[in-house]
């Protein structure tokens, strides 16, 4: 009985239609019989990792056949990916954030095995395998030490199939040796078939069968006993030289159509080319045997399959303690945004301090005269008043919380300091402004030119920042109002004189003092939560991807649709205090009032999460490192703020949030509704362009 079979494997990296791509199994011919180890020899590089994630699924060929168990792998019910096969990556890859125990555990449930049959496996291999305390962190333990838990990892379901890649590396030869022995005796009389890598050329004599790989094919297939006799030699070593030296010197594998003959099987036609494959009859066996496979990436995309509670539990345990494990993961998750909005609120949006607007008053010989209050009057008699320094009077009105008052005794001095950016602008009164309003009052249509210009109140502005000169010019014109209500009180004439006539009364919605903060605090709080949301996925997906967790993980029999549900759930969870931590901190901690409804905006910014949770998983699907990832992340981020489309992931749920806010509107006013309808077609959007990633990929 065969446990796994591969005829005519053939697989390469690259486009199909580059001549330069590289070939990695060069129709390569393979046989492990069930109950027996096979030893998978070859020099680093050969193509060994290749073959083997093509056995487990994790890959699929380019051309020919595998049949693992039975079945091609990835094939619904087949097992494999799944609980039949145990599978020992190169590289560690373990939660560093695990202890030794709750990683058997963890790979335990995702096996479906019961509580009890865990234990009792973790302590065989515990005390088999020598492993430290079962409380240590993996990231605790050494790299030999880390190894071993797991190869512990893929032997804790007693699968039908192990493959081991590398197992030995790093162990001492009392350990290498105590593995071997493990090995021979689980396979003996047994149904388990092993296949193993390694570098130690010579330990590999303990297989029941070695393969010798070189440059993407299997240059011998045989016993180690059978192999010795045929080339004579003492050592395996020796065997793989002479036959190293057979094949010749060439590393790159020839790409045309061409016959290969191995040591062990019979001579196999195969095909390289693809446009070859193409012109030969869709009838021949050939073609059916060689054509591209078109068998659907396994576990990974396209099937959707029920979860089990075990397997929740196993995903759900390692985000949380991922999570909580990491105390820089939820300081940034939780502490992040409070130190955000903190900054935004005390940093931006309120309204500018301590400006400094220069005064150039001709009307008084020295400003200090304006201090003095009692000058400051105006006496009414008989249908008219009497007006004295009134500039004063407005000079008065002109509150520090407005501006500092700088004074000058030239217009150029104020004019060169403005230059400077000494002051943000500065006022000037004629000399003599009183006498000219006084005049403008009495005989209105009757005064000349001149009389206006004294009469008026000159203001010269630095423009460059425009938050700052549109606050000033509102304040100048709110003091200029009360300055003019003031003076007709005082003259015992109806206030309306003074007013120009246009009045803005109460607002129907906000504040006639609104900061600019009320306006823009929706829109940072919406970005916050996107990006925070896109940085946190890409984060543990491409960390998941570079330690090998994911792959191994998908192995193991998990699909990519339950790994995103668990990470969906978890990060919902976070999402939704975010939300409210971001909504109740702003409302207490800085009077960010909201005449909505807090569940709705709630349920906007978490499905706004949401929408960034799976830009990030997008990210993680085509950035290969995390350097890639943030400048994507980053990259994007301006022009998706600036950007202000309709359709944008901003722009009207912006919008819509300021409209609860401040307005109070329910989800059901149609800019509501709005928002909500942009953010869930950005979440469909993007869950299509994510799931394409996903088929791409493969
Ligand atoms: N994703 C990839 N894209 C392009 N080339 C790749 C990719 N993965 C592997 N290769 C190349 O394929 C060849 C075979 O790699 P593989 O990892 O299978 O070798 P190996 O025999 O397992 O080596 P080692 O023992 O060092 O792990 C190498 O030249 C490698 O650079």
């Amino acid at each position: 009985m065969t446990s796994v079979e591969v005829r005519g494997g053939y697989k390469f990296f690259g486009s199909a239609s580059d001549p330069h791509k590289k070939i990695v199994l060069n129709h390569l011919d393979m046989t492990v019989e069930t109950g027996t180890i096979y030893g998978l020899l070859g020099a680093s590089g050969c193509g060994k990792t290749t073959l083997l994630s093509c056995i487990v699924g994790v890959r699929k060929l380019n051309g020919g056949k595998i049949n693992v168990l039975g079945r091609p792998p990835g094939v619904p019910g087949s097992g494999v990916p799944g609980p039949r096969i145990g599978y020992m990556p190169q590289e560690v890859a373990l939660v560093d954030e695990f202890t030794i125990k709750e990683t058997l555990y963890y790979f335990g449930r995702i096996y479906g095995m019961t509580e009890d049959r865990i234990y009792e496996r973790f302590k065989l291999l515990h005390e088999l395998l020598e492993l430290p305390d079962a409380n240590r962190f993996i990231v605790n333990c050494s790299g030999g030490q880390q190894r071993r838990v797991s190869f512990a990892a893929a032997m804790v379901h007693e699968p039908e199939l192990l493959i081991l890649d590398e197992p030995t590396v790093g162990l001492d030869p009392i350990l290498r040796e105590k593995i071997w022995h493990f090995l021979v005796e689980s396979t003996r009389n047994s149904k388990l078939a092993v296949i193993i890598t390694t570098h130690y050329i010579e330990e590999a004599n303990q297989a029941n069968k070695i393969g010798l790989m070189r440059n993407g094919i299997l240059l011998a297939e045989d016993a180690p006993k059978n192999i010795l006799t045929q080339f004579e030699c003492s050592s395996l070593e020796d065997a793989f030289l002479i036959l190293s030296q057979k094949q010749g010197k060439s590393e790159e594998a020839d790409s045309t159509l061409r016959r290969v003959e191995t040591a062990s099987n019979r001579p196999v036609d195969v095909v390289t080319d693809e446009k070859a494959i193409e012109n030969i009859p869709k009838k021949s066996p050939l073609k059916r045997n060689l054509s591209f496979q078109e068998t659907k990436r396994p576990g990974l995309v396209g099937k959707f399959q029920l979860t089990s509670k075990s397997r929740m539990k196993a995903l759900m345990t390692k985000n949380i303690l991922q999570l909580i494990r990491q105390p820089s993961g939820i300081i940034f998750c939780f502490l992040f945004p409070i130190l955000q909005l903190s900054c935004f609120y005390l940093a931006i949006g309120g309204n500018p301090r301590d400006l400094k607007l220069g005064i150039v008053n001709y009307e008084v010989d020295d400003f200090r005269l304006c201090q003095n209050e009692s000058l400051i009057t105006t006496f009414a008699h008989d249908y008219t008043c009497d007006l004295y320094k009134i500039s004063c009077r407005f000079l008065h009105e002109l509150t520090p919380d407005i501006a500092k008052k700088v004074y000058f005794d030239t217009k150029d001095e104020a004019h060169d300091a403005a230059k400077k950016g000494k002051i943000t602008g500065y006022i000037h009164f004629a000399r003599n402004f009183t006498e000219s309003i006084t005049e403008i009052r009495d005989e209105g249509r009757h005064a000349d030119n001149s009389t206006f210009y004294t009469g008026e109140i000159s203001i010269y502005m630095d423009m460059t920042d425009q938050q700052i000169s549109y606050f000033l010019e509102r304040k100048l014109r709110s003091t200029y109002q009360k300055f003019s209500e003031s003076l007709m009180t005082d003259c015992e004439l109806p206030v309306a004189l003074g007013n120009i006539p246009i009045h803005f009364y109460e607002p129907i919605f906000g504040y006639a003092e609104g900061e600019f903060k009320e306006f823009i605090a929706p829109g940072i709080i919406m970005t916050m939560v996107f990006f925070l949301a896109t940085l946190v996925t890409s984060t543990i997906f491409i960390t998941d991807k570079l330690d090998g967790v994911w792959d191994r993980t998908l192995i193991a029999g998990i699909s990519v649709t339950e790994l995103l549900v668990a990470h969906v759930i978890t990060q919902s969870v976070i999402m939704v205090i975010q939300c409210l931590e971001v909504v109740f901190y702003a409302a207490y901690f800085f009077n960010a009032e909201n005449r909505g409804d807090n569940v709705t905006v709630i349920g906007l910014l978490t499905l706004l999460g949401f929408a960034g949770m799976l830009f990030g998983l997008l990210i993680s699907i085509f950035c290969e490192s995390h350097t890639t990832a943030s400048f994507v992340a980053t990259g994007s981020f301006y022009p998706m703020i600036i950007l202000c489309a309709y359709t944008f992931p901003f722009t009207i749920p912006s919008l819509a949030v300021r409209n609860i806010l401040s307005k109070g509107w329910s989800i059901t006013h149609a800019q509501v509704a709005n928002g909500f309808g942009v953010v869930i077609l950005w979440i469909v959007v993007l869950f299509i362009l994510c799931i394409m990633g996903l088929k791409m990929k493969r």
